[in-house]
């Protein structure tokens, strides 16, 4: 192996923690094995899409030969840079929410609280390392999968480079992902900024934190960092953050960072960023006024970028867009009908979750689908998601004004946690369960959850509509009490007495007389 053959990838601070994450996910003393004749699968990328993909074929047990090329880490964004450093700092966050609402709960906090922001920023480390162990390197080797290490690039119709070693492919996978979005706003190149590659490197609290964008991330990590110490100044380009999402459940958080003390400047746009003594100076005009903050980081979660560059595509005939990302049919194929992708990098599902389902599409249209039998299709899939902040925000199926873009009729059941006795009993009544369900028929078309557990809560939904379970039927499941979930079955009672016609009204009373 010659030392050019990858780059070796540090990830800061070189501690411990971080040092058992690369040996791990990108071992410096890796060799590339010697690449067979032909590859029945090439994938490029070994995130969630990347890493599963390679899994599910090789783990077969049945002599697929499997190639996986990652420049960087092993596990991709959602293991090194995404949901499981974020969500630890989550964690930690929510023991100070919990302190803040002590008082109220009859619990009075003597002293005042302290946040050990490098432990917690160590914690995050610790756990990370702990569970790499599973994208690790080594682990897929002995799946039966050639990992190499390296930039892989198409170099032609069927064949991929990486670190001057070619691959011969019967089908490939583009599973790239995506990156954060460059703001294009004067003079933050030069002052600098964070983004999600670099803000779980903090090990120093920064006393003042401007965060860019009012979509997931920006909102947890905002809420995350105002919690453990920082003042944080939320920019959100829209009229109200989370604005993907039901409108009501991002009114309900928005109402909860604003009172947690984050300043949130709706409808900014940001003109320049200028460094001074103090920190990074961001001059903004919202709502007609010009004003300015100076802050000691700024943090970037303004959308993402698909990592389509450099790989060659024009050369193999992939067509892609450079927002959008790689094009793809329904069966997840490219314009080029041997190479397919998933992930980041062509859904707009930009969820782990997403990314291991579509690469579970992508193994059996590559591998087990001859002249196009029995594919599966992206657009069957049932697709819940989950916003982690403090209440949760929770969602599956369609949003009302997307059914009614598709003119689809419905009715909503609202059920407020204000009558749910547990969140009553927990003080967490705030939130509410939405659910729309086809007018005149008990189908269930979506539903919305704002709580402090809407995510494990939504799967009840999830299952329900993957399963054409009704209401009718959901409202004979015995939800145990007291608990938060009872409010689907609330929803469900609710739809079951809409039936009660005035007929069946009679009926019932007659059979009450009878009995
Ligand atoms: C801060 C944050 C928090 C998140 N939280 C959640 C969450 O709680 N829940 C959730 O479901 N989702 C979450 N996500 C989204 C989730 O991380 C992504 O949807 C998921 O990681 C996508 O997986 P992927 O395999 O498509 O791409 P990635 O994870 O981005 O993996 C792509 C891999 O390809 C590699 N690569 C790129 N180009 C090349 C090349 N030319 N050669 C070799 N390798 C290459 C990259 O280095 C990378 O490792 C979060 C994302 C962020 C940023
Ligand atoms: N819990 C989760 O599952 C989770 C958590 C984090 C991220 N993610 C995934 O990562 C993706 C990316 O997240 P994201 O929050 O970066 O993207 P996003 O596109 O969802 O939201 C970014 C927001 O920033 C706003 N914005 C853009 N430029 C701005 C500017 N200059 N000033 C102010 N506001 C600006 C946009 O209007 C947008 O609403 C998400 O779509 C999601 O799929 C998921």
């Amino acid at each position: 192996m010659s030392i050019t053959e990858f780059e070796r990838v540090t990830v800061l601070p070189m501690d411990e923690y971080n040092q058992k994450l690369v040996a791990n996910v990108h071992p410096g003393n890796w060799v590339n094995p010697q690449p067979v004749d032909c590859y029945d699968l090439v994938v490029i990328g070994a995130g969630t899409a990347g890493l599963v993909v390679a899994a599910g074929a090789a783990g077969l047990d049945l002599g697929l030969k499997v190639a996986l090329i990652e420049k960087n880490l092993m596990g991709g964004d959602c293991l090194n840079v995404g949901c499981i450093p974020s969500k630890c700092l989550i964690r930690s966050s929510r023991v100070v929410g919990e302190i803040w609402k002590a008082k109220d709960l009859g619990i009075n906090i003597s002293q005042h609280i302290e946040v050990d922001f490098s432990t917690v920023m160590a914690r995050l480390r610790r756990i990370r390392a702990g569970i790499s162990h599973h994208d690790s390197a080594t682990r897929f080797q002995n799946l039966g999968v050639d990992v190499f290490l390296g930039n892989g690039k198409f170099a032609s119709k069927n064949t991929v480079e990486v670190g001057g070693k070619i691959l011969k492919f019967k089908k490939a996978v583009i599973a790239t992902g995506a990156r954060a979005v460059k703001p294009a706003i004067i003079g933050i190149e030069e002052a600098g900024y964070l983004t999600n590659e670099t803000v779980f490197s903090l090990i120093q609290k920064p006393n003042k934190l401007a965060v860019i964008g009012g979509g997931p991330i920006g909102c947890e990590l905002a809420q995350t960092f105002q919690r453990l110490g920082c003042e944080v100044t939320l920019f959100h380009n829209g009229s109200h953050i989370l604005n993907k999402e039901d409108k009501e459940a991002a009114e309900i958080l928005q109402k909860v960072l604003i009172a947690e003390g984050i300043r949130l400047v709706l409808n900014s746009k940001l003109e320049e960023v200028v460094t001074v003594t103090e920190g990074k100076r961001l001059y903004f005009s919202a709502h007609g006024h010009r004003d300015s903050v100076t802050v000691n980081e700024i943090l970037v979660g303004a959308g993402r970028a698909p990592n389509v560059e450099g790989l060659n595509l024009e050369t193999v005939g992939v067509e892609y867009d450079k927002t959008l990302g790689v094009k793809v049919n329904d069966y997840l194929q490219t314009t080029n009908p041997k190479i397919y992708a998933a992930g980041d990098i062509c859904m707009n599902w930009k969820f782990t979750h997403a990314a291991d389902a579509a690469a579970r599409i992508v193994i059996k249209n590559t591998l087990f689908s001859p002249f196009g039998w029995g594919r599966s299709q992206l657009s069957s899939l049932v697709m819940p998601w989950v916003t982690y902040t403090d209440p949760e925000i929770a969602h599956v199926g369609m949003y009302a004004d997307e059914a009614e873009k598709l003119g689809i009729e419905i009715t909503t059941i609202k059920i407020p946690f204000s009558s749910v006795d547990r969140a009553i009993a927990d003080s967490e009544e705030s939130g509410f369960l939405k659910i729309h369900h086809r007018k005149g028929s008990d189908e269930i078309i979506g539903a919305t959850i704002v709580a402090n557990h809407a995510g494990e809560m939504i799967s009840e939904i999830t299952t329900a509509i993957v399963n054409k379970i009704g209401l009718s039927k959901l409202s004979s499941v015995i939800h145990p009490y007291p608990t938060q979930a009872e409010a689907i079955k609330k929803a469900a009672d609710a739809y079951r007495r809409t039936l009660l016609t005035p007929r069946t009204k009679k009926i019932l009373e007659y059979l009450t007389k009878l009995s």
